[in-house]
């Protein structure tokens, strides 16, 4: 039988197999991923295949299929080991405010970097849309500018006050997606909003509990009632920064790597090489001002993340 993987507590898998049943699945044998080391082999939103034993109700993995992408956790040690958090990722949002507290953009540019490099589309929804002032509103229409431009679709809600929550769950259907945000920026209540009936499904958390083998490090993923997954899970709110090269940085904000082809030199930091198209299209006004130096302070390491 084939499914996906809902919940996962280290040992057992919930798999929600193509005839609409969920089955606790354990795995035999190895399953390693080139490249990188990982302390859990399957994580949420993997796809498996498994056999069922002879109770009916339990199975055993057999098959990881290949994944379209994933985001990772290292490990704090140096033991070089990841953590895969979530597979299979259709969407990320990054949930952002302009008031208490305001996300900065170059949280937001961070966060998009590390979207980039996971190979997760991307989308910015704006929350808090109750609490903007006019001139709140004119702040908001130039956040928006920017980041329509590059071509990351912006939404404005209000999650306390289910202000446009129906665009959000339609833009979410069939989706398997991970909402993140800084603190406080609204992201239980968007998730509340999102899922009315989670306490009932929160409820199915201790069903595991019962059996000794729930923990909280593992992603979980919470089914739309319309079709497509939320996936939440408190330590993978913000999505964790992530080593990219220096060289290869320019390759994840689109519109750097797209103009980056006339730079004179193929090598181009974008700093201050002669010829640079990047610093034109900055000067000229083509790429944003905020967006380069994002660029630059990421480049240069100075990225406290707010
Ligand atoms: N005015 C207004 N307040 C909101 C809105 N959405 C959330 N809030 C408030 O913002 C505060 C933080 O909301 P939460 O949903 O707890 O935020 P969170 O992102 O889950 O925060 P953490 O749990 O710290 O990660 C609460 O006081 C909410 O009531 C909104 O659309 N408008
Ligand atoms: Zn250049």
């Amino acid at each position: 039988m084939q499914g996906l993987v809902i919940k996962s507590t280290g040992s057992w898998y919930s798999v929600l197999a193509d005839d609409g049943e969920r089955y606790d699945c354990r795995i035999v044998g190895k399953f390693r991923m080139k490249g990188i080391q990982t302390t859990n082999p399957i994580a949420v939103g993997d796809q498996v295949k498994f056999d069922l034993e002879r109770d009916g109700i339990t199975g055993i993995i057999n098959e990881l299929l290949p994944r379209k992408n994933y985001i990772i956790r290292k490990s704090i040690n140096l033991s070089k080991q990841a953590q895969i958090l979530a597979a299979n990722l259709d969407m990320a949002i990054l949930l952002v405010t302009l008031a208490s507290p305001r996300t900065s953009l170059g949280f937001i540019d961070r966060f998009l970097v590390t979207a980039e490099a996971y190979d997760v589309p991307a989308v910015l929804v704006f929350n808090k849309l109750d609490l903007f002032s006019k001139e709140g509103l004119e702040i908001l229409k130039d956040f928006k500018e920017i980041y329509q431009t590059i071509g990351y679709p912006c939404y404005e809600v209000s999650a306390l006050k289910g202000i446009n929550i129906p665009i959000i769950q339609d833009l979410i259907t069939n989706k398997i997606t991970l909402i993140s945000g800084h603190s406080g920026v609204g992201k239980s209540s968007l998730i509340n909003a999102l899922l009315p009936d989670r306490e009932l499904r929160t409820g199915e958390v201790s069903d595991w509990s019962d059996k000794g083998q729930h923990t909280t490090t593992f992603a979980e993923m919470f089914e739309l009632p319309q079709g497509g997954f939320i996936v939440d899970t408190p330590g993978i709110r913000e999505l964790g920064v992530i080593d990219i090269e220096k060289e290869e940085l320019g390759h994840f904000f689109p519109e750097i790597f797209k103009t980056s082809h006339n730079c004179r030199f193929n090598n181009c930091r974008h700093v201050n090489e002669p010829g640079c198209a990047v610093l034109e299209a900055v000067n000229d006004c083509d790429i944003a001002v905020s967006r380069y130096e994002s660029y630059l302070s990421i480049y240069h390491g100075n990225d406290t993340r707010h």
